[in-house]
């Protein structure tokens, strides 16, 4: 007879799935904040988009609300989130898996300040992909760009 496994023992054989929910901010040039990581960081002096990942029992949105504000101290609204794009992958190397859902947000309050970044840019959506970032962010500023361009959000 199988003996059911215990919680631990799932978690050892599927490990948990990290959710991100990440966030273009996009200002009236069309032009969209990447923050640089603090080079101290994992991904230090990468580029990606503001966000982090979803604590436990949380909505992407939710998650997005409150990093944006601890990161860049700005408000926004579930409302003005507008789901863009995904991407999935290696996390490290301890066999977990990442999945990042890119938003896009044109309407916040406030000015961006780095609070948790090393710096900020403005950056062209097309050249977004010329920053070093992290391997999953080059899929989702592609797709950005191609989405951004077609006039579809
Ligand atoms: N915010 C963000 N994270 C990204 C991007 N691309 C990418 O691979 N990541 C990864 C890096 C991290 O492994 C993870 C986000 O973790 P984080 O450290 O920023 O999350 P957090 O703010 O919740 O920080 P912590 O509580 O773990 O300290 O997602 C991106 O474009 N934006």
């Amino acid at each position: 007879m199988k003996t059911p496994l215990s919680s631990c023992e799932a978690a050892e054989i599927r490990p948990p799935t990290v959710m991100v929910a990440a966030v273009s901010l996009l200002n009236a040039e069309g032009k969209v904040l990447l923050q640089q990581r603090p080079e101290a960081d994992a991904h230090g002096g990468l580029w990606e988009f503001p966000g982090g990942k979803l604590e436990s029992g949380e909505s992407f949105e939710a998650a997005l609300v409150r990093e944006i504000a601890e990161e860049l101290d700005l408000i926004v609204r579930p409302e003005n989130l507008t789901p863009v794009t995904f991407a999935t992958g290696a996390a490290g190397n301890a066999g977990r898996s990442i999945t990042i859902l890119l938003f896009c947000c044109r309407i916040w309050d406030g000015e961006p300040k780095p609070l948790a970044a090393a710096q900020l840019a403005w950056m062209e959506p097309a050249m977004i992909g010329t920053l070093a970032m992290p391997p999953l962010d080059y899929p989702l500023a592609e797709r950005l760009s191609q989405i951004l361009q077609s006039g579809f959000i």
